[in-house]
């Protein structure tokens, strides 16, 4: 059985305080808990401080370019399904420069998981607004208010039909851990969006802001009711909703690939004749 330190990378250079800290050893825990070892995982991220994770753990890691995260992770369990495979993202590179990606890896429902760190802010490149920041938010380069909408991913992955749709707050790490482990063992695309405050340049969404607004999904909700998924997605302000809002049952791209399905592409022997007699089955 792997224990935490299996996974021991480079100490993190975040601020004091950053709720990246608790995601990293929540990940950690979450892994070890599921006896999953450190190289049957495959942790993807992009830029940003976020990004930085996968360099403070010890297991597979590819660090991409900014945005560009789920195509990678989809692409690396294409060739290898056998691997877990985590992508780490920021809310501006996954919803913002990786939106497009975010909308379509859900279409395409890969069994990858998808953990969102999201600040409401550029951190890396400090403070400006990202596609979760509040409407009329002021930044410096933003002095006037953000006048855009924010972006609500719950509620657009739900009305896409993600195989997994939760949220979880870096400030309860034993619910984090719990909602970590459902994403990483359900079967298909899950998003874990995590509240995670940015004690340097977000200081509105703080951790005494999330911990007086934050409760649990109650016990007797149903993750498998769409329409009731999307009406609480919508839930913010006073009161925030925590927990795992939809899930389904749903075939994932690798099973609808039969070419993959008895043996990973990376331990198959390539021959062009394989390929054509496969292309010949469907024309
Ligand atoms: C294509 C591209 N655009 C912009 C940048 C500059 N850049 C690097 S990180 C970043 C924002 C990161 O914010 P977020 O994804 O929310 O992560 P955080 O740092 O808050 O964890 C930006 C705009 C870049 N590296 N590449």
């Amino acid at each position: 059985m792997p224990t935490s330190e299996d996974y021991e990378g480079q100490v993190p250079a975040w601020c004091p305080g950053c709720g990246n800290f608790q995601i990293l050893s929540t990940i950690k825990q979450a892994l070890v808990e599921l006896g999953i070892e450190p190289w049957e995982v495959l942790l993807v991220s992009g830029i940003g401080q976020s990004g930085k994770l996968p360099h403070y753990m010890k297991c597979h890691t590819f660090n991409g370019l900014h945005g560009r995260t789920l195509p990678v992770a989809t692409a690396a369990k294409l060739a290898n399904h056998f691997l877990h495979v985590i992508a780490v993202a920021g809310d501006g590179d996954c919803y913002g420069e990786g939106g497009n990606h975010f909308l379509h890896a859900i279409r395409k429902n890969p069994n990858i998981t998808l953990f969102v760190h999201d600040n409401q802010i550029y951190g890396l490149t400090k403070g400006q607004a990202s596609p979760t920041t509040a409407r009329g938010t002021h930044t410096k380069i933003q002095p006037y208010g953000i006048s855009s909408e924010p972006l609500n991913p719950l509620a657009t992955a739900i009305s896409l039909d993600c195989s997994f749709v939760a949220r979880g707050f870096a400030g309860d790490q034993e619910h984090l851990k719990e909602l970590m482990k459902a994403a990483i063992t359900h079967k298909g695309f899950s998003l874990l969006d995590i509240l995670q405050p940015c004690v340097t340049f977000n200081k509105v969404n703080t951790f005494r802001w999330y911990r007086e607004r934050v409760y649990k999904l109650e016990d007797e909700y149903d993750p498998y009711n769409r329409i009731k998924a999307f009406e609480r997605s919508l839930e913010w302000g006073d009161k925030i909703p925590n927990g795992i809002f939809y899930k389904n049952d749903k075939e994932t791209l690798e099973e609808m690939v039969p070419t993959i399905r008895k043996e990973p592409l990376v331990r198959q022997k390539f021959s062009i004749e394989a390929v054509k007699h496969e292309i010949d089955k469907f024309y």
